[in-house]
């Protein structure tokens, strides 16, 4: 038998890092769509009409089939039963299903058409699909995540194991990086579909990548059948029972949800905030937040080799955790409201985001046994999934709550639609059931009254009555018009309620000319990023602590 065939495909650095980069293009594709819808929300609001509730249902639908469905987790069983080529072909497939269901709701179905579903109560047929195939997406985004986890400890265990996880996590953000950067601009040049056309062919293009590294991991197997390996038991169900019996797992899991969930909802609010209490105009507001990713690009491989050849696992987690903290904790102070200071806050909070990851997924397989890893893998992405619903709900809720007298008029824009109504109605001599009526005022009302605080976000001027009397007015006129576009010719509640979806869409426009301002304190919110922050440099510690117990090696360099 000659050297050549003895050798495993892992001790060929060129193999090896060709598989890492094949296999992270379609992570790359999959971050970028998990940004570009949302990058999009104005063009969406104005071309289609949707809501701002339609854009955060949609936003959220990502992980429907996940969290609600289990999805995430017969991932990780499935990853482990039958494999990464099987899963991961699977997986890539369902985001270029997803991904074209999305593309086809949003550019062959009618903005108008509207449909009455259990839960979800009367919505655009178009949203519903939409958020239909972003679930798929949602479903396949994270299998994949989970199943090129699992590739690069195959062909990196032993060697440079975090520098890839790194560099994967690298070419991901990059595609997050793409979709911040071009989505708009592609958007107000061609049309609101192009960059989810664009999605569509990464997400292709991440398919053909995963064939060929099927092609490759075939190679490896081949490579090391004649190779004198530890067989492992394959995986069975109760090997769930000892991965949560496992408390170290439960420290990264629980650190992974507190840790994100202060860095992605904080992301999310992070351009109002900026313009609420650093005074940054709202056109820069986005350029902010924006240093964070473009960070990471850089840091988290970085780091990542620091990991391989120093160790350090759990140290570097508590550094990132510390600086997280330190971060929070002076956004929050009061009287620091420069915006060169959050600027730099963010770089560091870039720092901190690129500690923990880099450590964190490259010490998992430090606890748990590699044939379980898919199902570990699974269940701290399903934990993060929910804190990542959980959390922007409470910051929601909170900010409300700390806000109470910056509303916008609720009853001043009710009356004013319920002008229009009538007065649409009374013209066309239309007549209708009074119930069907007021649903679909009070619907209307709840529309403009949120997209008035979302546009808000983005044009803050002083907030009084008369602003929003002035745009109640607007409301009354122009609403008359784009309901009289709609040529309306019954009473149905169907009409009545397609009626109010026009009303709003003629609102956008108006709400972002008058300039309303909404300012909102963000102090509690910032407090709640300060106390998941706080606790998670408490559970660095734990774990730490834990693996000092048991000996897991995560203070260990990777390399042997
Ligand atoms: C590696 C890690 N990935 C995740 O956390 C996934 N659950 C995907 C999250 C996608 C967020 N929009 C990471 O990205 O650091």
């Amino acid at each position: 038998m000659t050297e050549a065939i003895q050798k495993s495909l892992r001790e060929s650095p060129i193999a090896r890092w060709t598989a890492m980069f094949v296999v992270s293009m379609s992570m790359f594709g999959a971050y970028y769509f998990n940004y570009a819808g949302s990058s999009v929300k104005p063009i969406l609001e104005t071309a289609l009409g949707w809501t701002s509730n339609d854009i955060g249902l949609y936003t959220g639908s990502y992980g429907w089939f996940n969290v609600f469905f289990l999805m995430l987790i017969f991932s990780g069983i499935i990853l482990d039963k039958l494999g990464i080529r099987v899963t991961g072909l699977a997986a890539t497939a369902f985001m270029v299903v997803g991904t074209a269901l999305n593309y086809w709701a949003m550019t062959s179905l009618s903005s108008a058409a509207m449909i009455t579903l259990p839960l979800f109560g009367y919505i655009k047929t178009q949203v519903i699909i939409s958020c239909l195939g972003f679930a798929i997406f949602g479903v396949g985004s994270e299998a994949t995540g989970i199943t090129l986890s699992k590739a690069i400890v195959k062909w990196f265990k032993g060697k440079e194991m975090a520098l890839a996880m790194g560099l994967q996590m690298s070419i991901a953000r990059l595609g997050t990086a793409l979709a911040l950067a071009i989505s708009l601009p592609l958007a107000i040049k061609f049309s609101y579909s192009t960059p989810i056309l664009l999605a569509f062919i990464l997400m292709l293009i991440g398919l053909i990548a995963f064939i060929t590294y099927i092609v490759l991991d075939k190679k490896l197997d081949a490579s090391e059948k004649n190779l004198v390996v530890e067989e492992e038991e394959p995986f069975r169900i109760k090997d769930i029972i000892s991965i949560i019996t496992n408390k170290a797992f439960w420290y990264i899991a629980i650190l992974c949800v507190l840790f994100y969930g202060a860095v992605f909802p904080f992301l999310y609010y992070a351009p109002d905030f900026v313009i609420n209490k650093y005074h940054v105009s709202s056109q820069f507001a986005g350029f902010i937040p924006m240093l964070l990713p473009f960070g990471t690009i850089f840091l988290t491989p970085l780091f990542g080799g620091i990991y391989d050849k120093k160790g350090k696992g759990a140290t570097i987690m508590i550094v990132g955790a510390i600086l997280l903290l330190i971060v929070h904790s002076f956004l929050a102070v009061p009287f620091l409201n420069y915006w060169l200071f959050a600027a730099v806050m963010v770089i560091i909070l870039g720092i901190a985001f690129s500690l923990v990851p880099s450590a964190m997924w490259p010490s998992v397989p430090k606890i748990i046994p590699e044939k379980k890893l898919g199902t570990a893998y699974a269940v701290i992405f399903y934990i993060q999934n929910i804190g990542l619903v959980v959390i922007p709900m409470l910051l929601g809720v909170v900010l409300t709550a700390s806000n109470p007298n910056v509303s916008p008029n609720k009853a001043l824009i009710k009356s004013s639609i319920e002008q229009s109504f009538n007065k649409v109605l009374a013209t066309n001599q239309i007549t209708y059931k009074p119930s069907d009526l007021s649903d679909a005022i009070d619907k209307t009302t709840e529309n403009v009254v949120d997209s008035i605080v979302q546009t808000t976000f983005y044009t803050p001027a002083p907030q009084n009555e008369v602003d929003t009397a002035a745009l109640a007015n607007n409301i009354v006129t122009n609403n008359l018009i784009a309901a009289k576009q709609l040529s309306l010719n019954n009473g149905s509640k169907n009409s009545l309620l397609a009626m109010g979806n026009a009303f709003s869409k003629a609102t956008y426009p108006i709400i972002k000319n008058e300039k309303l301002n909404i300012t909102y304190n963000y102090e509690n919110d910032i407090l709640l990023f300060v106390l998941l922050g706080l606790l998670s440099v408490v559970v660095g510690f734990l774990l730490k602590l834990e693996d000092k117990k048991k000996g897991y090696g995560l203070e260990s360099p990777n390399m042997k």
